[in-house]
C-alpha cells in the first residue's frame, strides 16, 4: 500500500502531512521520528496526520482531526502553525467544502478560516495565564509568565536581543512546575503592538516559528501590561504572524504553504520501528 505524504510549512515551522482518512496507519513514535529526521527521513518539525475524527473515536464537531506529533515522536495537544497548514491542505484537496470550518485537535475544536492567497486564521480559544516560573539559558535566569494555550508555554520578556541567545541546547526550567515539559519563548517588545520572538519547542528543539508560542507571547505581554485584550504582530525567524486577543481568547493569522507531495517507499516505512 503506497503511503501518500505532503510537505508544508507555516512561517517555516515545517510538517509532513499524512492523509489517513480512516486511521489505518500504524504511526509509531519511531516512524514519526524517522520521517522528521532531516538526514535519514523527509525532515520536519512535526507530523500532521489527516484523519477523520470518527476514525479515532474523537468527539468533535469537525469532520477532520489534526493528529499532531512532535519531531521526537511525542504527542502534543495543539499546534497553531500546523493547524493553518492542515486547513490549507483540506481546502486545496477539496476535502473541506468552504473557506470556514471546524477542526478537531487534542486541545478541542478550533474554527479556521482559509483566506484568498493562502493566509489562514485559527480561532485558538483561551490563552490562560497559569503562573510564573524561570527559564535558564547559559546559567542566566530569565523570569517568565506561564501560559496554557492547550499546550504549555513559558514566555520570558528579555532585555537582551533575542537573536543573541544561545538556544543550541534546551534551556533549563522547573520540572515540578512543568511535569509534561514546556515550550520556551523569549521575547523582545518592538513598540506598541509588535513583538520579536525565538522559541525552543518541547519535543523538537529551536524552530523558526511556533503558532501557539506566538499566542502565548502576546497573552503574556498583554498580561504584563495589565490587560487580556489587544493585537500584536509577532516576528519570528520564519516570518510574521498576527495575534488578536479579546478577553483572553486568541486568534492567530499567518501564512500556510504546501510545498510538495509524494509517496513513501513501503520498504522504508516497514523498516522503521
Ligand atoms: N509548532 C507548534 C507547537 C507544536 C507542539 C509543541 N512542540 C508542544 O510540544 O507543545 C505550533 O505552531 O503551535
Amino acid at each position: 500500500m503506497a503511503i501518500e505524504f505532503l510537505k508544508g510549512h507555516g512561517t517555516q515551522n515545517d510538517f509532513v502531512l499524512l492523509p489517513d482518512p480512516d486511521g489505518r496507519l500504524d504511526l509509531t513514535p519511531g516512524r514519526v521520528a524517522a520521517l522528521c529526521d532531516r538526514r535519514r527521513g523527509l525532515g520536519a518539525d512535526g507530523v500532521l496526520r489527516v484523519v477523520r475524527s470518527t476514525a479515532l473515536g474523537q468527539e468533535s464537531a469537525g469532520e477532520w482531526f489534526m493528529d499532531y506529533r512532535n519531531a521526537d515522536g511525542s504527542l502534543a495537544e495543539m499546534c497553531g502553525n500546523g493547524m493553518r497548514v492542515f486547513a490549507r491542505y483540506l481546502t486545496e484537496s477539496g476535502l473541506a467544502a468552504g473557506p470556514e470550518f471546524v477542526l478537531g485537535s487534542r486541545a478541542g475544536d478550533k474554527r479556521v478560516i482559509v483566506r484568498p492567497g493562502g493566509s489562514v486564521t485559527v480561532h485558538m480559544g483561551p490563552a490562560s495565564i497559569t503562573g510564573a516560573s524561570v527559564a535558564i539559558v547559559d546559567d542566566r535566569d530569565f523570569s517568565g509568565v506561564a501560559v496554557d494555550v492547550g499546550n504549555p508555554h513559558l514566555v520570558s520578556v528579555v532585555d537582551d536581543d533575542v537573536a543573541e541567545l544561545n538556544l543550541c541546547e534546551e534551556p533549563r526550567y522547573d520540572k515540578d512546575f512543568f511535569p509534561e515539559g514546556v515550550n520556551l519563548e523569549f521575547v523582545n517588545p518592538l513598540g506598541a503592538g509588535a513583538l520579536r520572538m525565538r522559541v525552543y519547542e518541547r519535543g523538537v528543539g529551536e524552530t523558526r516559528s511556533c503558532g501557539t508560542g506566538t499566542v502565548a507571547a502576546v497573552a503574556a505581554a498583554l498580561h504584563l501590561a495589565g490587560t487580556d485584550s489587544g493585537e500584536s504582530t509577532v516576528d519570528i525567524p520564519g516570518g510574521r504572524v498576527t495575534v488578536s486577543m479579546e478577553r483572553g481568547e486568541a486568534t492567530l493569522t499567518g501564512p500556510a504553504e504546501l510545498v510538495a507531495r509524494g509517496e513513501l517507499y513501503d520498504e522504508w516505512w516497514d523498516a522503521q520501528a
